[in-house]
């Protein structure tokens, strides 16, 4: 019976055998079962679960089925597009030849479409006749798992366990064929032949190509001298390579994955191309011998074939071989001398060494599909990339800045280690600046990697505040694109910081994953946040593997819509010590070395076809999940589209008018004792009186209270409480910033009205600033800190330091030459600075600016309620304090709000939250404002 033979196939002879019985026999339905349901896709989960129970019998059944099914599968396939495909090639006297030329061309338009629809209705019908009620569809990665050979991987371990040793060793290495560098798979093959016994002769390619054999039979045929067989088997390996060569075109005419682009002509380009691409591949995959790629291989046919007929004497055969071979390879001396000899000592002419035919069409039809794909190389990519240029470059500021910092640090970088380059290199320079990869390729057994420094915890906040918006669905599962994202901005501009770091995370995960994925072309996809609510028992996976992009998937299915050239990035935004994520491993066994633990700042990236599950958690878990691509024609606009809108919105914000306002100040007390000329320089000014003596003590309790309570030096809440001060040993240094402030009074271990007064003590200065530069554009503040710096005892005497030494607060300060050049590393988004002195008790202390040379210019003294505010980049420093604690807020303002300080709106939230509980038990004050 024909089921029988197909299941015990052992080659490719016996299985076609079974193939061609099958399709004189049997209609409909499959090649290996009665039920058109069981297809290999189905018989391998079988078989993986065999495997999995140890059930080696049922695992060598169900993995020979799956395999033979899905060469049917796939045979029927080809089949049917070549039947198809000859069945319908115009025939050279076409109905057109009466007609004119203009309605010829315009004709063979036309009959060029007509063509391709009858072709695909014959190749429609040709699968159905075979097929019958077969499902046809069968996701791409398990179609993949087989193009690798996978089932064989399992086949061999079962093999083995059911003691078919010779059978093992040949699933082996057929698996090895395809996947030469697999260690496990050498090693086992070694041990079969040394410790089992398995003789080489017994070892087989399970899937060895007829034109292969017949060459291999051929090629003993020369060795024996037995020139009749060269002939014979050479002419039918020649025979069998044209069939393969056809079939290896026919595949390439598979699914296409890419989203289409909507332009008839661009569609069936795009199309084309990825076609033409595989096409002009299958030169090289089939001149395979091993592992090995033979140049030449199908030229070679004829040198043997030459010499074969010459030794039989029939020359008009081995002249034409000559022509043949010299068609492919014109210079080959050998071969060259022989046309010579043919020439000179038979008599045969030029003419003669006429190319075979079936030669000359597959040598033309290489040719004219290696000269397209050169244009579509050279050309078609380039001039497309040129008209684009205009939509690009909507937000060329933001993007280039970043590119650009890249791009310089590149440079110098270069120059201290010439040696480094390419993806290692961009990994150091990512490192420098605070994004460093925890677990790569080796660690996580593949392209994936575990990396830290993403997003801050006040970005997590920001990105968890805005998806908190979104209601969950059936599954506990809430998501929002940038596209929903930026409509609720348009909604509620409270959204507004959430959308911008978005994509200001968006651009930096790009920029990182697409140097540690090696790609110079990177676009983004699809980004979109994606929380899952607490789930009661985290080992319950459910019935299907969870995705982070929020799918769940059956057991061999990636998510739908990824193409091969699709890439993944997920930044988790919570901390989930019960969660993590794992990876399958190529025989799609959950691999051990999974991620456990996640974090907020933690980013993962991996191809987006490599399959993943994550373990749910007991809390919510949340991830800011890019999908990105190196294919332009899936550019995602989208992120463009929001960033000019979020630009938009920018340019039509003003300052509001600065005399009201400066005149308020002035008659609440506030009076400016210095400024611009007077301070030597311009965007300087010293102003007293804009907090009062109650506001000044209570700042510096806040401190303290702050500072002690604070868990000492802390290097993720940097610049928190730190012992000694990072300028100068003889002073400790001790600060409060906005988060952690407001942690503080969310514990109670400070007041919230203390925790008020900062935020609106700090606005205060912020106002003034704007006002007296007469800022025409709103200013933000980028950093707020509240500083003490208490000189330490017993060290004060003959001290020659600074508390803090000449600086720009924007620039990187060259000693030799006095210049700050604003560049990365140095906060460059800091567009002016101000002071907000809180006491005068304790000696030294004095702030300066400074000379180009360092040395002091002007000098002020601090105290309570006095602020100085200036341009960020202006050159000043702090004289050591001696004695006692000097307190002040230190504020860096920018004009970029891509860059406003989170914390502060954060702490709004948080503050009216608060207001709002406590007015339930009495009517207590209400929520504090940004604004005055
Ligand atoms: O405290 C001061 O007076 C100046 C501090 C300063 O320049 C800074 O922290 O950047
Ligand atoms: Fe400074």
């Amino acid at each position: 019976m024909a089921v029988e033979r197909c299941k015990s196939f052992v080659n490719y002879v016996s299985w076609a055998v079974c193939v061609m019985i099958i399709l004189s026999s049997v209609k409909l339905g499959s090649c290996l079962s009665d039920d058109p349901q069981m297809t290999f896709d189905k018989l391998f989960t079988i078989g993986i679960t065999a495997y999995e129970e140890e059930d080696w019998q049922a695992c060598v059944r169900n993995m020979e089925r799956a395999q033979d099914d899905f060469n049917f599968y796939k045979q029927t396939i080809l089949d049917c597009r070549i039947s198809c495909r000859n069945k319908f090639t115009p025939s050279k006297k076409s109905d057109t030849e009466s007609l004119d030329k203009e309605t010829v061309d315009s004709l063979g338009f036309l009959k060029f479409y007509e063509q391709i629809i009858f072709e695909s209705d014959c190749v429609k019908r040709c699968r159905l006749n075979i097929f019958g009620e077969r499902p046809e569809k069968v996701p791409r990665n398990v179609l993949k798992n087989f193009e690798n050979r996978l089932a064989y991987s399992y086949l061999q371990y079962c093999y083995y366990k059911v003691d078919r040793m010779a059978d093992a060793t040949s699933a082996a290495y057929t698996f090895f064929l395809k996947n030469p560098d697999h260690q496990d798979t050498i090693d086992n093959i070694q041990s079969y032949r040394k410790e089992f016994g398995v003789k080489d002769n017994e070892i087989v390619d399970m899937e060895r190509k007829q034109y292969k054999v017949y060459r291999g039979e051929g090629e003993k045929a020369y060795h024996a001298g037995d020139w009749d067989g060269v002939i014979e088997y050479f002419e039918r390996a020649l025979q069998e390579y044209y069939l393969e060569d056809e079939r290896c075109r026919a595949d390439c005419e598979g699914q296409y994955e890419h989203e289409r682009d909507p332009d008839f002509i661009h569609a069936v380009a795009d199309h084309y191309i990825s076609v033409l691409q595989c096409q002009v591949g299958c030169v090289d995959v089939l001149s395979k011998i091993y592992v090995q790629q033979q140049p030449n291989y199908f030229a070679e046919h004829f040198h043997y074939l030459q010499y074969a007929y010459y030794k039989k004497q029939y020359n008009d055969r081995a002249v034409e071989a000559t022509g043949t071979y010299l068609l492919f390879i014109p210079d080959n001396e050998d071969m060259q001398a022989n046309r010579r000899y043919y020439i000179q000592n038979l008599g045969y002419h030029e003419a003669h060494f006429t190319p075979r035919k079936e030669a000359l069409q597959y040598y033309k039809r290489q040719q004219m599909m290696e000269k397209m794909l050169e244009f579509v190389n050279v050309k078609y990519f380039t001039e497309m990339y040129d008209d684009e240029d205009d939509d690009i470059d909507m937000e060329k500021g933001d993007d280039q800045m970043a590119e650009e910092d890249l791009m310089n640090e590149v440079e110098k970088n270069k120059k201290n280690d010439p040696k480094l380059d390419g993806q290692e290199f961009y990994m150091k320079i990512f490192e420098k600046i605070g994004m460093k990869i925890l677990a790569g390729k080796e660690d996580l057994k593949g392209s994936r990697f575990l990396a830290k420094g993403f997003t801050r915890e006040g970005q997590c906040i920001e990105l968890m505040y805005m998806i908190s918006s979104i209601d969950p669905d059936q599954n506990g599962i809430r998501q929002i694109s940038v596209v929903e994202a930026l409509e609720l901005v348009k909604k509620d501009s409270d959204y507004e910081m959430a959308l911008r770091t978005l994509l200001k995370t968006t651009e930096l995960t790009r920029h990182f994953t697409g140097r540690f994925f090696n790609k110079t072309e990177y676009f983004i996809k699809d980004v979109k946040l994606v929380c899952r609510d607490p789930v009661e028992n985290s080992a319950d996976q459910g019935p299907c593997v969870p995705q982070e992009s929020g799918q769940c998937v059956g057991d061999t299915e990636v998510s739908e819509g990824y193409t091969d050239n699709d890439y993944i990035s997920v930044a988790y935004l919570t901390d989930n010590d019960d969660s993590g994520i794992y990876f399958f491993d190529r025989w799609m066994r959950k691999q051990s070395s999974s991620l456990p633990g996640i974090k907020c700042g933690h980013l993962v990236g991996f191809e987006a076809f490599d399959r993943h599950g994550i373990l749910p958690s007991k809390s919510q878990r949340c991830a800011m999940v890019v999908t990105y691509t190196s294919d332009r024609s899936h550019d995602n606009p989208v992120v463009r589209i929001a960033k000019s809108f979020l630009l938009s919105l920018e340019n039509q914000r003003s300052a509001s008018n600065s005399s009201v306002i400066l005149q308020k100040f002035e008659r609440e007390g506030t009076t400016v004792v210095q400024a611009n000329a007077e301070l030597h320089g311009n965007e300087r000014v010293i102003a007293d009186g804009l907090i009062d003596d109650e506001a000044c003590s209570a700042l510096i309790a806040l401190a303290k209270n702050g500072a002690i309570i604070g868990d000492g030096y802390n290097e993720k809440d940097n610049f928190e409480a730190v012992a000694i001060s990072p300028h100068t040993d003889n002073e400790i240094f001790e600060g409060l910033t906005i988060h952690r402030a407001i942690k503080l009074a969310k514990s109670g271990a400070v007041s919230k009205e203390s925790v008020e007064l900062y935020l609106s003590a700090s606005e205060r200065s912020r106002l003034f600033v704007e006002k007296f530069f007469n800022l025409t554009k709103p200013l933000y503040f980028d950093y707020t800190h509240l500083v003490c710096r208490t000189a330490v005892e017993g060290v004060q005497a003959g001290r020659t330091d600074l508390s803090h030494p000449v600086h720009g607060d924007n620039c990187q300060l060259n000693i030799k030459d006095g210049t700050c050049s604003r560049a990365f590393p140095a906060f460059v988004q800091r567009d002016y600075s101000a002071l907000m002195y809180l006491n005068d008790d304790f000696e030294g202390g004095d702030f300066f600016f400074a000379h180009s040379n360092t040395s002091a210019d002007v000098t002020l003294k601090p105290k309570c309620g006095r602020i100085i505010g200036f341009n960020a980049a202006h050159l000043h420093g702090v004289n050591s304090v001696t004695k006692g604690q000097r307190c002040a807020v230190a504020m860096w303002y920018t004009l970029d709000p891509n860059f406003k300080e989170l914390a502060r709106i954060q702490a709004q939230k948080v503050l009216s939250s608060m207001s709002s509980e406590n007015s339930q038990d009495s009517d207590a004050e209400g929520s504090v404002h940004e604004e005055l």
